[in-house]
């Protein structure tokens, strides 16, 4: 389905690119000829990355804390320099952490909405306006979570990701006319570095109450991405897909007390 020039001379940021589901997309957008930019906050790991993604195809690394506009700007001016436009954004970049909802402190919520959903936006603005919007081109593929029926234990990704949700498809109609795409993808429970965080205790028979009885993997989330950005996907845009299993049909998040 993807041949190796599919994506040929075209410039991707994939944020979070250094780990987990951020480095199968990035992996899988080199595999169709695409030079692709990583980011995140640790550079040692965006290094490592790189090295090891080398092979197959141009790669670079970029450290940048998507929470921080001017950090967002200088990544931006790297990829400026570096390759004068951007065809593709992955906001892949996010994080939270499990908590009832009555335990989440306002200073809790505000780092976890401040990541997913401000992070996002510091990117999107910041390559819409310097890249896609000139350019009159662009298509960006945001990251989500299953929150079809809420998010329960995680409330504050919960309310996060909804705005992504939402922010997709309010770009997708005002950014039409610049002929920008722009689309989500929400993964279910997916066996990645991130899902490694979570104890053992809430993650124990979770695959049982999945209709497909398994974890997705990184590399599923990264083929449905990857096709998000190809002209076979051209006329897709506003939409989230999710890929979960069948879990926001049938299944629980958590085991919740
Ligand atoms: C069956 C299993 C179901 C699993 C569902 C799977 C779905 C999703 C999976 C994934 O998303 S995988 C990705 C995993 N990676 C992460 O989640 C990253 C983890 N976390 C972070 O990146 C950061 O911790 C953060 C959430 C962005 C917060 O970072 P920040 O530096 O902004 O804040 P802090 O100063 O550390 O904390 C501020 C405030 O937040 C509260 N808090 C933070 N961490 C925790 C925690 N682990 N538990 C409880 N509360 C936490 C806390 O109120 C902090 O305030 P203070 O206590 O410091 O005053
Ligand atoms: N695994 C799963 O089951 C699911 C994951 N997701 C979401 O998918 C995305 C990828 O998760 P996954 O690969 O599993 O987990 P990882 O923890 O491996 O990936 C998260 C990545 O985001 C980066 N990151 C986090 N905060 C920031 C920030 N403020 N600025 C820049 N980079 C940041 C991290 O890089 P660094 O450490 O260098 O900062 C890391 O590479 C996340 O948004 C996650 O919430 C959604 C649903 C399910």
């Amino acid at each position: 389905m993807f041949s190796s020039d599919l994506l040929k001379e075209r410039i991707a940021v994939v944020t979070g690119g250094g780990s987990g589901i951020g480095y199968a997309i990035a992996k899988q957008l080199l595999n169709m000829g695409a030079t692709v930019c990583i980011s995140g906050r640790k550079e040692e790991k965006l290094r490592a990355a790189a090295e090891s993604l080398a092979p197959f195809g141009e790669v670079c690394y970029c450290v940048c804390d998507i929470r921080e506009p001017e950090q967002v700007e200088a990544l931006a001016d790297f990829i400026a320099q570096r390759y004068k436009r951007l065809d593709f954004l992955v906001n892949n970049a996010g994080g939270q952490f499990p908590a009832p909802a009555e335990q989440i402190t306002p200073k809790g919520f505000h780092a976890v909405v401040n990541n997913n959903l401000n992070g996002t936006w510091n990117m999107t603005y910041t390559m819409a306006n310097r890249f896609f919007i000139p350019q009159k081109s662009g298509s960006i593929v945001n990251i989500i979570a299953n929150i079809y029926r809420g998010f329960p234990g995680m409330m504050h990704t919960g309310a996060a990701r909804a705005g992504v949700d939402n922010m997709t498809k309010t770009l997708a109609v005002e950014w039409s006319r610049y002929g920008i795409r722009v689309n989500a993808v929400a993964p279910g429970i997916i066996q990645s570095t991130g899902l490694e965080q979570y104890p053992e205790s809430i993650k124990q028979g979770i695959a049982e109450t999945i209709p497909l009885k398994r974890l997705g993997t990184t590399e599923e989330v990264a083929y449905l991405t990857a096709f998000l950005l190809t002209p076979m996907a051209a006329y897709i845009t506003g939409e989230t897909i999710y890929i979960d299993g069948g879990q926001r049909l049938r299944g629980d998040m958590f085991k919740l007390n």
